[in-house]
């Protein structure tokens, strides 16, 4: 794990806004295409800022969220919302969005579609996680009901049940697919998360989900 730390906030977005361009970039000169999956969260917005205004070949990059909430796409809780908004702009707009939830309807109805549609673009080029204080990560959460499943799920995505901190029901993507990404890079800001991640050094993927992860991860911290 490569630990970083960043004088304040807006420098961590810069910086990893370029650190992901650059991977993306690296990516697409030998393949024809790059997968990004990008964290829900308070954190992203910023590097998504940043990131959409980025020079590379956006039109041959596949963008999906690393979990999706299960509210309509236009809801203020969407994932896929903030990506639409904050990220699939400007240069970036030109990058095909990859849903994991349709916006309505029970998640399992549409995980078949939405394996068929992610399994020919894995293993996943670049993937930014967040952190929960519980060292949550994308929607796999401590004594979440289905978390076991989730973890090492031979599916690159599963429908969870509503972890008990959270207003809806998810789609995730699976541990091992989490885990493959060629490029992995986890945002952090605050003491509390910083703390957390220590803890979750020491402990099963099963009681800290991030633990699953953190294998030849770069992790991107500010105060
Ligand atoms: O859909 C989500 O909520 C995210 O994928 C989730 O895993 C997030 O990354 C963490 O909760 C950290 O969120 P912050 O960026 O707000 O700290």
């Amino acid at each position: 794990m490569n630990f970083i730390k960043y004088a304040d906030r807006d420098l961590l977005a810069i910086d990893v806004a370029n650190i992901i361009a650059g991977k993306l970039k690296a990516t697409l000169l030998h393949e024809d295409y790059a997968t990004l999956a990008v964290p829900g969260g308070t954190t992203p917005g910023r590097i998504f800022d940043a990131l959409c205004a980025a020079t590379l070949d956006w039109d041959r990059v596949f963008v999906l969220p690393t979990d999706e909430r299960c509210v309509p796409p236009d809801h203020e809780r969407s994932n896929a919302r903030l990506i639409r908004e904050r990220l699939l702009v400007n240069r970036a707009a030109a990058a095909t969005f990859l849903p994991l939830y349709p916006g309505s309807g029970e998640p399992e109805d549409s995980l078949a579609e939405v394996e068929a549609m992610l399994t020919p673009r894995l293993p996943l080029s670049v993937l930014i996680l967040g952190m929960g204080e519980d060292m949550h990560t994308a929607s796999l959460f401590p004594g979440m009901e289905g978390l076991e499943a989730a973890l090492a799920a031979d599916s690159p995505v599963l429908a969870v049940a509503r972890p008990e901190t959270q207003p809806e029901p998810r789609v995730t993507l699976t541990g091992p697919v989490l885990n493959g990404a060629m490029s992995k890079h986890l945002i952090l800001k605050g003491p509390e998360k910083r703390a957390a991640l220590e803890r979750a050094l020491s402990m099963p993927p099963e009681e800290a989900p991030i633990a699953a992860v953190l294998d030849q991860i770069s992790v991107h911290w500010a105060e």
